[in-house]
């Protein structure tokens, strides 16, 4: 299967509207579960449609295994037919006066494929799709779900090397959502089908992806491994876009932004405190204890709220020698709470879950403090030496 190469290209419908793809470039390698993921009108489905080539590029190229797709400047355009790609997308287009088993065949009929494999390969998809029993039903008989599996299971027919998929499980329930995930899972490794596939749910894309690409207003922000795109978001639209509860955000020059960092064994330097640097804070990397003798920040429990199974609890951080409004932050457990609302506890941050971003929203690195007691340190009660007092 081949690499699709995504160089430099823009798309702009309107000359007096900003481009809604704004020089993107990336490299899909072969067999990769690509997510590109953003939020509404960010031009993720633009660029969907630019590589099937139902979209013109305004500038740029895309080449497929190496081979010219689209090449603005060199006047190449490859038709969509001709391009080998399948696609489903939220709005399913299937042919309404066919039933459901003559759309999934049709496809294949075109291939001239023998008829008795072209009826295994119908029934192996209906089987897979859990749609039996709705084989001789019309689109306008089948809900939207429905009709969303039939249009999936009509393109998987094809066995396309390339697959684009264009929020195809938007219109499913919860629990039908999940199978599908682990169904398309499934079929990626089965068949290391290449598969790019638009989203805007981050839950989504990170529990499908090999790789992430996270756009915002046309622009590509950062472009790796969910992983890398969670503990390492590459600006501050990244870090606030991913994760649920979203991020905590301080202002570093803030007392409490500061004794955390600290706390944690790293410093900031006096410029980046005085730039309107932001410090982050991942709800799930804070920790509370009811220890006074440690360093933690004192803060009190402000609200607990259940989500079956985790626990969001809201807490109001206040430097003593900070004039201005307390803080509120907010941290995520799956350990049932032993605390409850009003209770005074100590925070302490993983050192993993802090990010650093400039004014204008670029990652900086958190420097190790040389005079600070390292995070695994402070959590020793023999190392606990100074009050959170001191500090604050
Ligand atoms: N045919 C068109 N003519 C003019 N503008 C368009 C057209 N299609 C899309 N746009 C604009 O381009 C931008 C990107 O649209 P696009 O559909 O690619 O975004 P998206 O990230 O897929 O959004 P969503 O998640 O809401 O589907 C939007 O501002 C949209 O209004």
């Amino acid at each position: 299967m081949p690499n699709i190469t995504l160089n430099n290209i823009s798309k702009r419908y309107t000359p007096d509207h900003p481009p809604a793809v704004d020089q993107v470039s990336m490299e899909i390698e072969d067999g990769a579960f690509m997510c590109v993921l953003g939020p509404s009108g960010c031009g993720k489905s633009t660029i969907l449609r630019m590589i099937a080539g139902l979209e013109n590029l305004t500038d740029g190229e895309i080449s497929v295994a190496g081979k010219s797709l689209d090449h603005v400047r060199k006047g190449i355009f490859i038709p969509p037919e001709k391009r080998h790609i399948g696609l489903v997308f939220q709005s399913y287009a299937l042919w309404p006066h066919m039933t459901v088993a003559r759309n999934i065949e049709f496809g294949l009929k075109l291939q001239r494929m023998p008829v008795q494999e072209r009826k295994q390969r119908v029934a192996d998809m209906i089987t897979m799709l859990k749609i039996e029993g709705l084989e001789d039903r019309y689109p306008a008989q089948l809900s939207g779900g429905q009709q969303q599996r039939v249009a999936l299971a009509r393109t998987l027919a094809m066995n396309p090397g390339v697959l684009l998929l264009d929020e195809p499980l938007s219109n499913l329930d919860a629990a039908l959502r999940l199978s599908m995930r682990a169904e398309l899972t499934r079929l990626h490794k089965e068949f290391g089908t290449t598969i790019v596939f638009v989203t805007h749910d981050q839950w989504e894309a990170m529990t499908l992806a090999t790789q992430i690409a996270v756009m915002n207003k046309g622009s590509l922000q950062q472009i790796g491994t969910p992983d890398d795109i969670y503990e390492r978001p590459a600006n501050r639209f990244v870090a606030e876009f991913i994760g649920n509860p979203p991020i905590n955000m301080l202002p570093a020059e803030s007392d409490i932004a500061q004794h955390l960092v600290n706390i944690s064994g790293f410093s900031m330097s006096s410029e980046v405190v005085a730039g309107q640097a932001t410090l982050g804070l991942r709800p799930e990397g804070l920790q509370l204890s009811t220890d006074a003798s440690g360093r933690g920040l004192p803060v009190v429990i402000s609200d607990i709220m259940p989500t079956g199974g985790a626990w969001i609890i809201e807490l109001q951080a206040r430097a003593a020698s900070d004039h201005t409004a307390p803080l509120n932050l907010v941290y995520t457990t799956q350990t049932p709470p032993m605390w409850r609302k009003g209770d005074p506890v100590f925070l302490r941050v993983a050192p993993h879950a802090m990010h650093l971003f400039s004014k204008d929203g670029a990652r900086l690195p958190l420097s190790v403090s040389s005079k600070t007691t390292a995070f695994a340190e402070v959590n020793s009660p023999n190392l606990c030496q100074s009050k959170t007092e001191d500090i604050l």
